[in-house]
């Protein structure tokens, strides 16, 4: 199984470490190209306005949003969620525009800049160390989307079909049971696989 990360900015090698946990073969994605094969692709959090600016200039905007709309499983953490979305707050230019939601960038941050907190997921036994930093908020959801996780009643990981949005930073911890989840997800997407 093929699982690529957007190598453009940010949390790129602390991905690629938990990756390295799992029975996957991680590959980084800077171009059109690397994107052939793969199984799943995550993206990373960082600054959102940079990586999408990185894909714009690596030509891979459109053919990303074309695999997702092919299927291909995909999570976006933090930034990678806000490149995601379908609405940005008070933003009028969206990124990929894929997942069926509206996220508020800065959206924790106006209260407390980055935070770690023990939270229940939706599938995980366990409650799960969550690394907020300048982290987007879910303000919305269409119906198809189902919450997997909030805090003080605000949204903070979704699952749409293929697609998962999480408001925190999973790579940051040693944590790699949401990595595992999406790589369960992309091999029943791949059931030949
Ligand atoms: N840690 C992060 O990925 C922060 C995201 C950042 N606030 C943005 O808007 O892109």
């Amino acid at each position: 199984m093929k699982i690529g990360i957007l190598a453009l900015q940010g949390a790129v090698s602390e991905h690629l470490t938990m990756l390295n946990q799992l029975d996957v073969d991680p590959v980084l994605v800077k171009n059109e190209s690397d994107l052939t094969g793969l199984n799943g692709l995550i993206i990373p959090g960082g600054e959102s306005t940079t990586i999408a600016r990185l894909m714009h200039l690596n030509q891979l905007m459109e053919p990303i949003k074309l695999r997702a709309k092919q299927g291909l499983p995909m999570m976006g953490t933090c930034a990678g969620l806000i490149i995601l979305a379908q609405h940005i707050h008070e933003q009028s230019d969206v990124h990929l525009g894929i997942l069926n939601v509206t996220v508020s960038r800065n959206a924790f941050g106006r209260q407390r800049d980055s935070f770690e907190q023990l939270i229940t997921v939706k599938g995980l036994e366990e409650a799960f160390p969550a690394v907020f930093i300048r982290a987007p908020l879910v303000e919305d959801i269409g119906e198809d989307v189902e919450v997997l996780a909030t805090v003080d009643h605000q949204i903070v990981a979704v699952k749409q079909g293929q697609l998962i949005g999480l408001s925190f930073h999973p790579e940051l911890t040693s944590d790699v049971r949401f990595h595992q989840l999406f790589v369960e997800n992309c091999r029943s997407v791949n059931k030949n696989i």
